[in-house]
């Protein structure tokens, strides 16, 4: 059974989906050390923020298939090594969208009337209703910095509060911020024109230090900034210090460069600072929804079947991932196939998307097609992961084309694979009921399912060959499945595909080859 290792506080539900599969210890706060030492007896991780999985960690995780993150952000996984490794690092990106949306505008209004701060004077035994006067959000400029999933959230919710609202986000259309009721605008103006900012951007070395003491120097006085994001987006102390000087007016913040936060000079401030422990996510409801999603991720891996969040696999809608599946397992079946007829190196694979397939997305299916193709020589060490990355390194040549014309089957796939002295190609469908079918083979029509030992030959249409090769295997003691013969013109060339029960035993090859009129041989483990 396989096991996983949960090392941040996770929602029971995401424990039982788990619990489906594998193993499931739960062991958090663990220091990196005994994180290495623990390591290698795991299939899988599953982590929120506060676990950060090193390089050290990935390497030493020898069994490693996955790691899930309970969350969005995974800047807390070394995630190019985890591709290099071909280790799959999945995220919950829509799970917590809500609660950090939701959380901002808490901060937001926390800090417009000194909620915090009134509570605590009253819970004092203090009634100071002229020390915690506050200022209205409505028509006041909201600056958002990242207008993606929780960015919009948040401009909806401003809207409706009656607030103007401005975006920077230079990947976003003017369209889409038009949809939401924002002015797109640069980064300067935003942070001169803003009454609030809030950003909602991931942390990249593009977003480390985004805000610090020059821009902080372009906001009004009396603008203030919440960060629900990032840690290490803001430069902290220049923030503590343009609070200090009343430069700006106030700030909040839910996530710090280094957490637990511990000595800080923005603990020192007062009512004009508002501090959360990284609650963004923390409500129920959000901690079922990443727990249950990112389980149910880790589960379908640990079964062998895609993610549908995969931060390190090309990205695909799960609705768009569950129509593409089969094709997706016909694609690896044909690249497995047609690296072995070619045998040795493969220097180029041509891919063509015919009829009705043709309309679909082709990346994941050349990245399946070139698992398959490398799964001889590389065996698990290949995956959706790593497969495009792996064929490059191999000078491997990846040629796309598309064909809705053909309409021989609903869809199909053609496969064209070169090595340094052969060369191949097959193509295949899937019948109503998702199951594989082989249907041409170096151009001559075929209809075989995919075996797990199958003998593929080329040889002179001729009478008298498909007798000998049976007597061949039965000598052999071989037991043939299912035979068939494809040829384009009689007593032209052909080619024969035999399932066969066991694999073909040593020696077998080469007396098939001694038969007259045998051009070649190829024995095929799927
Ligand atoms: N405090 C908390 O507990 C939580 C924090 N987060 C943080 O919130 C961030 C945003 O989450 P989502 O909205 O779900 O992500 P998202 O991917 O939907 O949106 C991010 C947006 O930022 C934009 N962006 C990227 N680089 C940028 C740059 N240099 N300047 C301006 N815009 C840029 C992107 O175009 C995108 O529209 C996450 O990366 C995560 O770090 C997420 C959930 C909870
Ligand atoms: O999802 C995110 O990016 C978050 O920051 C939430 O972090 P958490 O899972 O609460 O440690």
């Amino acid at each position: 059974m396989p096991k996983v290792l949960v090392c941040d506080p996770i929602d029971q539900a995401g424990i039982d989906i788990l619990s489906q599969v594998a193993q499931v210890d739960v062991k958090t706060g663990l220091p990196v050390e005994e994180l290495v030492k623990v390591v290698p007896e795991y299939d899988a991780l599953m982590i929120r923020s506060g676990t950060r999985v090193t390089q050290e960690i990935i390497e030493a995780g020898v069994q490693l298939k996955i790691i899930g993150r309970a969350g969005v952000g995974v800047d807390n996984v070394d995630v190019p090594t985890a591709t290099r490794r071909g280790v799959i690092v999945v995220n919950s990106p829509e799970g917590n969208t809500i609660a950090a949306a939701e959380h901002a505008i808490a901060l937001m209004l926390s800090l417009s009337r000194h909620i915090p701060d009134a509570n605590q004077s009253v819970k004092n035994g203090q009634w100071e209703r002229k020390k915690f006067v506050g200022t209205e959000v409505y028509k006041k400029t909201l600056g958002i910095v990242g207008l993606g999933k929780i960015g919009s959230h948040v401009a909806g919710a401003a809207k409706a509060m009656g607030m103007k609202l401005i975006a920077f986000d230079p990947f976003i259309s003017a369209e889409r911020a038009d949809q939401l009721g924002c002015r797109l605008v640069d980064m300067d103006i935003l942070m001169q024109e803003s009454d609030y900012i809030t950003l909602h951007i991931p942390k990249t070395p593009e977003t480390a230090n985004l805000i610090n003491a020059q821009s902080l120097a372009k906001m009004k006085p009396t603008a203030r900034i919440i960060n629900c994001a990032r840690g290490g987006i803001i430069d902290e102390a220049a923030l503590a210090e343009a609070v200090k000087n009343g430069q700006i007016a106030g700030a909040a913040l839910d996530v710090y460069a280094n957490e637990p936060l511990g000595e800080s000079p923005l603990t020192e401030l007062g009512k004009e600072v508002i501090l959360t422990p990284h609650l963004g996510a923390s409500t129920t409801e959000a901690q079922v929804n990443v727990a249950v999603d990112v389980a149910e991720q880790i589960r379908d891996v640990l079964l062998g079947l895609p993610a549908r969040s995969a931060v390190n696999i090309p990205g695909l809608h799960p609705d768009a991932l569950e129509q593409l599946r089969p094709y997706l397992q016909l694609a690896e079946t044909l690249g497995n196939l047609v690296s072995q007829l070619v045998g040795g190196r493969v220097e180029s694979l041509n891919i063509r998307l015919q009829g009705e397939l043709a309309n679909n997305q082709s990346q994941p299916i050349v990245i399946a097609a070139l698992k398959g193709l490398l799964s001889r020589a590389l065996r698990e060490r290949v995956n959706y992961v790593n497969a495009s990355i792996e064929a490059q390194e191999r000078g491997i040549r990846v040629i796309e084309t598309r064909d809705a014309s053909i309409r021989d089957y609903k869809g199909s796939l053609l496969l064209q694979v070169k090595g340094p002295s052969e060369e191949h190609e097959v193509t295949g469908t899937l019948l109503g009921d998702g199951e594989i079918r082989i249907t041409t083979v170096d151009g001559f029509p075929i209809n075989v399912p995919p075996n797990q030992h199958m003998l593929f030959t080329r040889h002179r249409d001729m009478p008298g060959i498909i007798g000998k090769i049976g007597s061949l295997l039965g000598s052999f003691n071989v037991n043939i499945a299912s035979m068939q013969v494809g040829r384009q013109i009689v007593r032209g060339d052909a080619v024969m595909v035999l399932t066969i029960d066991d694999p073909l035993p040593e020696g077998i090859l080469e007396e098939i080859l001694k038969v007259p009129g045998i051009r070649d041989a190829n024995t095929v483990m799927l």
